[in-house]
């Protein structure tokens, strides 16, 4: 059986974080394992407290999954703050970890941060070029190349400089522009400055219960990459099964809703 780990927060309404990650993982048949990096006090409709792991807490968890069972992929969610960032960064390199996806969480759905101001810093000079992908959304991809993402095109120029700047793939998802949900793949080409571009497109599912969304996609790309498939395919495959839980139209809580991780399920 294959093992992927999440190393993100817990959302205790189950839709997002870690309770999203280990149901992905689950539904997709592989065997999930954890690291806490925060405990959160969330719900559909806010984030209403926030208690960071102590960062040598993190680094024992670390320990003792990479020490006994070594991951086939890892997935990495909410960091909270630099010296979790650092510890997370020490111990991927120190286990060689392989087929790591970076979601660089910032901001709720719900609009609580996630990340702490002075950490920005942190993520972008030590964790994110360990990644095999990072998989930022619209407001993030903002943040890490400085400019503004109104349009496809701009996905296009934000997607590359991205690239270029931390020389590991992104995956630069749509879901906060209208129209298609278009996500875009950047990976750097064989030639200096040529990038390999492709698109990722559904129609957008009418449903406003997306809390989660990220995580499942990122979770679920962590899955297809320790099935052994090319980041391509995996991206392909993710997805689809993220579309086909929103096309659930599951319908929990006062706010944003959670997706139905385990359609695929009989
Ligand atoms: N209404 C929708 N219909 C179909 N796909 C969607 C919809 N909304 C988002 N997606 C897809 O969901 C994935 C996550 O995209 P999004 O841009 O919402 O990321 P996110 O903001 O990190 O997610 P979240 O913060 O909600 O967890 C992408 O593949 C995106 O295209
Ligand atoms: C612990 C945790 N991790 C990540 C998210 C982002 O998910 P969303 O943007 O859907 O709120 C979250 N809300 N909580």
């Amino acid at each position: 059986m294959k093992k992927v780990l999440t190393i993100a927060g817990s959302d205790s309404s189950g839709g997002a974080g870690i309770q999203a990650d280990i149901k992905t993982i689950t539904a997709h048949k592989m065997y999930a394992m954890s690291a806490i990096t925060a405990l959160t006090a969330q719900n559909t409709i806010g984030v209403y407290g926030v208690v960071d792991t102590p960062p040598d807490f993190v680094a024992a968890q670390l320990d003792c999954i990479f020490t006994d069972i070594a991951p086939d992929a890892v997935k990495i969610g909410m960091v909270s703050n630099p010296e979790i960032i650092q510890t997370i960064a020490e111990k991927l390199r120190e286990y060689q970890a392989k087929n790591i996806v970076i979601d660089p969480v910032m901001i709720s759905t719900s609009g609580s941060r996630l990340l702490s101001d002075d950490a920005l810093e942190t993520l972008h000079t030590a964790l994110l070029p360990l990644g095999t992908v990072i998989t930022p959304n619209i407001p993030e991809a903002e943040v890490l190349c400085g400019r503004e993402i109104k349009t496809k095109k701009d996905m296009l120029q934000a997607a590359e400089a991205i690239t270029a700047s931390l020389d590991t793939a992104v995956l630069i998802k749509g879901g906060h522009l209208s129209g298609d949900a278009a996500d875009l793949l950047c990976q750097t080409g064989n030639a200096p400055a040529a990038f390999l571009k492709e698109w990722f497109e559904s129609p957008r599912v009418e449903n406003s219960n997306t809390h989660g969304t990220g995580c499942t996609l990122s979770s679920a790309i962590a899955c297809n990459l320790a099935a052994g498939r090319r980041l391509e395919e995996s991206v392909r495959r993710a997805k689809k099964y993220l579309t086909g839980a929103l096309k659930e139209q599951l319908d929990l809580g006062k706010g944003a809703g959670p997706l139905d991780h385990m359609y695929r399920i009989p």
